[in-house]
């Protein structure tokens, strides 16, 4: 039976989320909605999740005596990991000594913190297809990597990185110094390691949204969302839909890669398994063990968006991963580095049929920063996308 408290009361079911940026923001208003009691932490003040949460708190996530000191200050009943840099081992101590309980598991949470915990399970231990790979600590190494067993096009990224930062495509020899240049520089804690990868030349790439949710029988099952498809720039997601349309071996086998991964993570909740698909040929390439960029899209397309399958999944909630409609997202970049910025544009997009918007609302903008999403519903899933891009293209952001 699962038993939920009163926000600010001595009963309250209290969560605490790792990271408030615009995915955490949409798990916390979930949850608030079931009436938990929510502490948002980041790296700054007034990240997007902060703003809504009942309680706020800023320190470095990547601290372990910063992490344990708040942890054991607030004694959630949860806590949940929202990005990938924080000082799991101190996690996983936590955990093992019953101070508190951490989402899907703090050893999913170390696994998926760096390239490497998460591709060598799903390569060396699970024997899941991926791309061809090495971790490299120098230049040199990579060089030689590259030269006895990657070869070129490769892909170069920081071993801890996401939305792209850091990454880049090599096509030829005169392009290693600039990525391994840009790899050290684009890491968000600075190790100087990196995995490069041979590149996979897919017909299209896939977020397979796999949620573990408790049965009426206490046992977890697990759950799938309908395949998002979705368009990368620079290692960073622009666009997304969903269902993207699958032949059924394709949808078979992804699933299958999946729940081999998720199965092996364990615990309860959320999972983004990103898989590059030709033909009926599918790679695995990295899971997030939390809510994923391109599911924002699910804003609009299901009945239980990926947030709120999260909240449910961690409360031991029941779940359902119907589609509502067919829709799409695009994004809203910043285009400016500026404090403070304005969004002109707003009621124009609005009027672009089914669709809305979301504003993160992050204190600062730079150009790359992801500012905002657009969403669009139709029966078409290719009018969605259309709509959807035509919506973030007439939302302008500014500095003032
Ligand atoms: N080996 C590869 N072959 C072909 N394309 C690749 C390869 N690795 C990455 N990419 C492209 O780059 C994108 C980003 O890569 P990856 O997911 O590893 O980066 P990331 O920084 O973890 O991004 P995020 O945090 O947004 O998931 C992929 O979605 C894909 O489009
Ligand atoms: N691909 C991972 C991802 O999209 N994570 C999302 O971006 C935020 C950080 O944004 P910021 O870098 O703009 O602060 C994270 O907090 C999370 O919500
Ligand atoms: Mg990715």
């Amino acid at each position: 039976m699962t038993t939920l408290g009163t926000p600010l009361s001595p009963h309250a079911t209290k969560v605490m989320l790792l990271g408030s940026g615009e995915l955490g923001k949409e798990v916390l208003i979930a949850l608030q909605r079931l009436g938990v009691e929510t502490i948002a932490v980041d790296r700054y003040a007034n990240a997007p999740g902060q703003q809504v949460a009942h309680h706020a708190r800023t320190i470095t996530m990547s601290d372990p005596l910063q992490l344990k000191a708040l942890i054991e200050a607030e004694r959630p009943d949860l806590v949940v990991p929202e990005i990938e840099a924080i000082a799991t081992p101190m996690l996983e101590e936590l955990e093992a000594a019953g101070t508190v309980r951490v989402i899907p598991t703090a050893r999913a949470a170390r696994l998926t913190m760096d390239r490497e915990g998460i591709r060598r399970l799903a390569a060396e231990v699970l024997g899941l297809p991926t791309s061809p790979y090495v971790f490299c600590d120098s230049l040199a190494e990579l060089q030689a990597a590259i030269d006895s067993q990657i070869g070129y096009p490769c892909i170069v990224k920081p071993v801890m990185s996401s939305s792209g930062k850091g990454q880049s495509k090599i096509s030829g020899p005169a392009d290693v110094q600039t990525a391994w240049d840009y790899a050290m520089a684009g890491g968000r804690v600075s190790h100087g390691r990196v995995i490069v990868e041979g590149f996979i030349d897919f017909d299209y790439e896939i977020t397979q949204l796999t949620v573990r949710a408790l049965g009426a029988d206490g046992k977890v099952e697990t759950h799938f969302c309908d395949p998002i498809g979705h368009i990368q720039v620079s290692g960073d997601y622009v666009e997304s839909w969903q269902p993207h349309p699958m032949p059924l071996p394709a949808i078979q086998r992804s699933r299958e890669i999946a729940k081999a991964v998720t199965d092996n993570l364990g615990g309860q909740g959320l999972f983004g398994v990103e898989l590059f698909v030709k033909g009926n040929e599918v790679w695995f390439s990295e899971v997030s063990p939390r809510p994923h960029d391109t599911g924002m899209v699910t804003l609009c397309t299901q009945w239980q968006n990926e947030f709120e399958l999260h909240a449910r999944a961690i409360l031991g909630l029941p779940v359902n991963t119907a589609l509502k409609s067919p829709g799409a997202s695009a994004v809203i970049y910043g285009g400016v580095d500026a404090q403070g910025i304005v969004f002109d544009g707003v009621a124009e997009a609005l009027r672009v049929p089914n669709t809305d918007i979301r504003l993160f609302g992050k204190p600062e903008s730079f150009v790359k920063r992801r500012m905002g999403v657009a969403l669009a519903f139709d029966a078409d899933v290719e009018v969605a996308r259309s709509h959807a891009k035509q919506a973030a293209a007439l939302v302008k952001p500014r500095a003032v």
